[in-house]
């Protein structure tokens, strides 16, 4: 048996770090728990449940005190019943959507409106958490190593017995997302400071402190997993190959490509050219055939590929529709049987088509189906409008918008069609995922055998089945129900995933749907690839069946591994795998020493803004009782029960520096609107627990923050409400909750004052934050409506310093430009909400975006901001505007809050900063100075470290030096190996 000091013990990875070494530990059994809180700022007991939903905290509860929290959960029953999971939940959604075609003439488009929106772009703070132990490896060398005073983590009272040490493990769980890591480090240094003076006892630096630890113990135990240069031989073939077309592709310059006159009306730029060709090629590699094109927002990839699609419609000849239903359906042929020959002497790949019946050279090859497109919903429209106007009437591609209830369920219809439009949840819906399930539960058995140190293989849990595997549906007559939908049963020709970046949580059904979809062809679209960790990167190995890598063992043998033992080699590694299957360029590419796209600047500032006296005294209340609450929870070790409670005195120390008024939360109309008939209409225990989880569950499953404006749904998950509400007025949308299918509208989602109203009576405006409000003087003027806080009065600043707006009704405009506009970025809505109503003091004319609206009222304000003059102002929700859109009507953007992660803002940034853009663009990033944004912004540069490492760009997001033919050598083959 293993003894370890368990302060040292990182439970994201199961891992032991010591000065003697690194060793793993199973912790096998898994349960879920979800935070209950007492009130606002009391501890938070933990509470066992049969839900997957709070998956993600379980390894850090379970790994740190496992007997601790069986006894916390035993003393909170789980409040969620059977009864209320099986409530047909989907009564009563407005069945309404939108399915229509770009050719009317052809499918005549059918009016309809849908807002199903399937974004995930805030699971980073799942993957911050998920992926800690990985991003302390990733670092880069040049990475200062965090053990300055500053960065320590002190040990509460008594460190030094081994019994005191073990309750100082339990309290400082070393897996927690950076975020959280950084606000206990440096906000309540403090106070484990003053635990320390007042025990004299020796600062101990914790495990995900020391230098990249590297499981080096296990290799000569029962694995040889990780044993350098022993791979399965298949592996060993695959990884050859890559290699043989990283070779090939060295240094050479690439070539570009155009298309024949009139299949396009615009031409293509020369980048663009040269990503068709590359396009074009890798469309024949066997390495994988597609790849990832991971050009910088704006660049024009959404063009390369309309391009790429009308290139090969142009090349492939008619189909007969005969022929087009046998191919559309011969799911058997996948990826096509194609032999791969090696010719090493001329460093060259060849792929030698088999003579068969059902495969063909690849010219002549007939695709089964055309392309399948999958983007966020908000992006559907403009990926229409797109193909609609880039494409001459001549030209036309056949184009389908495969979304909404009355979508075909006819495989062959959507296979005559060139270009289908879907959705990440669509595909979600339809397409199994048993493989990968299956797959999932491999890969955890290896993680469990070999103690992998991976998010992705120990974040398996048992599902509300208890484990137990799902089998296919059975009919009564025994045989089993095929369950997939349309998509599913397509043989595509190419899978287009737009904002891949998606899928980049391997776990997830979105994720894994994705990677089911059959086709020849597979590309991901993402200027933004790697946001917090390496892990993602597998996500999209899997999907372009990019093997060794698609293989999770060998993708941490091969890429993971590797940079956790150097990240200097590693990365360099990774960048050489990316040379074969990634074509990236950014906005400071150079192409022959040119610049890739002559582009206008782009001025980032942060703006250091100081808050008033009345806001810095609130704050340093605020902090001040975090710390003290936070003090407590260290010396009684029960910082990891308080998880969730810790996350919200975060969340209300951010939300402070935005605007004073958004700690004390509110409850939206529109959700209580909606569903209190139905609230009123459930039976009484119902309501009871569903306002027992509301008031319990403090973590949205979306964006993993404490939820703004929470509410909870009929299948029992809590989520903030703007997060949910894209999935909310399509008329087929699936709880976003992992492995929840329960199907979701506006009528059964509730809040908290709905459910208090339905279960006491009359009227209850008390909310979810409700309860700080008790601690707070509720009369201080910087908790009023009106008060600016200086955040708001900086964002009037800048609109005033470039319209005069605020303070006469002329606005600025160069001759020809038409006025200067700006788009404004919160990741709340609630102060949206607030400088809303300062702009309308002002009577400057604005429009706004957010996840509650429908996909056409989006539409619309996008369309009206960039035509009409009046508008001058775009006010944005950071979790439903930062992606695709094109808004170059606007020169300036003012980000009002920072986010973990920082390629998040930097898509926001790039809806202005894109080709269309004529004037120099200017950011505002507003930060309130020494407050908890200092230490978000010290996490962004830590990711934005990572990530160049990873793309080896430097700080212009230009590529550092090339790679050599014998560091291609040496970073596949190894030192003595010979080619
Ligand atoms: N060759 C071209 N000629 C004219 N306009 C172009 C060309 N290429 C791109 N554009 C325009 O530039 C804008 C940005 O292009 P696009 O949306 O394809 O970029 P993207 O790389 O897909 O961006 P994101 O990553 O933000 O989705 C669009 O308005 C597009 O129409």
């Amino acid at each position: 048996m293993l003894q370890c000091t368990s302060e040292l013990l990182d439970s994201e990875n199961h891992e032991v770090g010591s000065e003697f070494g690194t060793c793993h530990v199973l912790i096998s059994e898994r349960k879920t728990y979800h935070s209950t809180v007492v009130s606002q700022m009391e501890p938070i007991a933990i509470s066992s449940t049969d839900s997957e939903s709070s998956d993600w905290d379980l390894d850090l509860y379970k790994a740190i005190n496992a007997s601790q929290l069986e006894d916390s959960a035993s003393s909170f029953p789980n409040s969620r019943g059977d009864r209320f999971l099986s409530l047909p939940s989907s009564s009563g959604i407005n069945n309404t959507g939108l399915q229509g075609t770009i050719q009317p003439e052809r499918k005549p488009s059918q009016n309809g409106h849908s807002s199903h929106s399937n974004h995930d772009m805030e699971d980073d703070q799942l993957q911050i958490l998920s992926s800690f132990g990985d991003s302390k490896r990733i670092l880069p060398p040049s990475f200062p190593q965090s053990s300055s005073s500053s960065r320590q983590i002190v040990p509460p009272r008594g460190v030094g017995s081994s019994q005191t040490r073990e309750t100082y493990g339990k309290t400082y769980p070393h897996q927690w997302p950076n975020h959280v890591k950084a606000h206990m480090e440096e906000t309540f240094n403090r106070a484990s400071n003053d635990v320390m003076k007042d025990n004299h006892v020796s600062r101990v630096l914790p495990s995900y402190m020391n230098p990249i630890s590297v499981p080096t113990s296990q290799y000569g135990a029962q694995s040889d997993l990780y044993r350098p240069g022993v791979v399965d031989e298949q592996a060993a073939v695959d990884e050859r190959l890559i290699y043989q077309v990283a070779l090939q592709d060295l240094n050479q310059k690439l070539p570009e490509a155009d298309l024949p006159e009139g299949l396009m009306s615009v031409s293509l730029l020369r980048h663009q050219k040269i990503a068709l060709a590359w396009m074009i090629q890798k469309e024949k590699s066997v390495a994988c055939s597609g790849g990832i094109l991971a050009d910088d927002q704006g660049l024009g990839k959404t063009i390369s590929m309309i391009a790429l699609i009308q290139n090969q419609k142009f090349l492939s000849k008619p189909k007969s529709d005969e022929s087009l239903k046998a191919e559309a359906l011969n799911l058997d042929d996948d990826d096509g049987k194609d032999t791969v020959v090696v010719d090493e002497e001329n460093h060259e790949v060849k792929l030698i088509t088999e003579a068969s019946t059902s495969t063909q050279n690849f010219h002549n090859r007939k695709p089964a189906a055309g392309s399948l497109v999958v983007c966020p919903a908000s992006v559907l429209r403009q990926w229409a409008r797109e193909l609609d106007e880039k494409v001459p009437d001549e030209a036309k591609l056949d184009v389908l918008i495969y979304h909404g209830g009355n979508r075909t369920k006819d495989p062959v219809e959507l296979a005559k069609y060139d270009v289908v439009l879907t959705t990440y949840a669509i595909v979600a819906k339809e397409v199994p995922t048993k493989v990968f399930d299956e797959e999932d539960d491999d890969d955890q058995r290896t993680g469990d055998r070999f103690g992998i140190s991976s998010s992705f293989a120990n974040r398996k849990r048992k599902g509300v089945n208890g484990g137990k595997k799902k089998k296919g549906r059975k009919g009564i007559d025994g045989s089993i129900i095929d369950c997939s939908g349309t998509l599913a049963k397509v043989n595509w020709f190419r899978v287009i995933l737009d904002e891949a970046q998606t899928i980049k949580n391997a776990r997830t059904q979105m994720s894994k749907s994705c990677c089911g979809l059959r086709a020849k062809k597979r590309w991901c679209l993402s200027g933004t690839p790697i946001q917090n960790s390496i892990d993602e990167v597998f996500s999209y190995f899997r999907f372009l069946k990019c093997d060794p890598y698609a293989n999770y063992k060998s993708f941490c043998n091969q890429i993971k591994i590797p940079i956790s033992r150097s990240s200097e080699t590693g990365y360099r590694k990774l960048r050489a795998v990316f040379k074969a299957i990634m074509l990236r360029r950014t906005k400071g590419t150079l192409i022959d020493g040119q610049p890739i796209i002559n582009l206008p600047p782009k001025t980032i500032n942060l703006k250091a803004v100081d808050f008033s006296t009345e806001e810095r005294a609130f704050y340093q209340k605020l902090e001040t009782e975090s710390r003290s609450r936070f003090k407590a929870y260290a010396a009684a070790g029960t910082v990891s029960q308080n998880y969730a409670n810790i996350l919200l005195m975060l969340l209300r120390l951010r939300q402070a520096c935005d605007h004073p008024l958004l700690v004390k939360g509110f409850s939206s109309e529109s959700v209580s609107r909606v569903s209190t008939r139905m609230a009123k209409n459930l039976p009484k225990d119902m309501q009871s627990n569903l306002l027992n989880l509301l008031e319990t569950l403090t973590i949205c499953h979306l964006c993993k923050d404490p939820p703004e404006d929470a509410v909870v749904t009929l299948c029992g998950h809590v989520f903030c409400y703007q997060c949910v509400s894209e999935y909310l007025t399509g008329d087929d949308n699936t709880c976003p909750a992992p492995k929840c299918k329960s199907q979701i509208g506006a009528d059964v989602v509730f809040n908290k004052a709905t459910l208090r109203n339905s279960v006491f009576g009359g009227d209850d405006d008390d909310d979810y934050h409700g309860a700080s409000s008790s601690r707070i003087d509720a009369k201080s003027i910087v908790l009023q409506q009106d008060y600016s806080s200086s955040k708001i009065r900086a964002v009037l600043e800048i609109i005033q310093s470039f319209t005069g707006a605020c303070s006469s009704s002329s606005s600025s405009s160069n001759v020809g430009e038409g006025p200067v506009k700006a788009i404004i970025f919160s990741q709340w809505t609630r102060m949206l909400d607030l400088v809303e109503m300062s702009l309308n003091q002002y009577c400057i004319v604005h429009r706004r975006l957010d996840g509650s609206m429908s996909l056409a009222s989006r539409d619309r304000a996008v369309k009206e901001f960039n035509t009409d003059p009046e508008v001058i102002i775009m006010l944005m929700s950071l979790k439903a505007g930062n992606l695709g859109l094109n808004m170059v009507a606007a020169s300036h953007v003012i980000l009002l809050d920072l986010w973990w992660n920082p390629t998040t803002e930097d898509q926001a940034i790039d809806r202005a900063h894109r080709i269309g853009q004529t004037r120099p663009v200017t950011v505002s990033r507003l930060t309130i100075k020494d407050t908890v944004e200092d230490r978000i912004l010290a996490l962004q540069e830590e990711k934005r470290k990572m990530v160049a490492s990873a793309f080896g760009e430097d700080q212009s997001g230009r590529s550092g030096p090339h790679l050599t033919a014998e560091d291609l050598r040496y970073l596949f083959m190894g030192a003595n190996q010979p080619v």
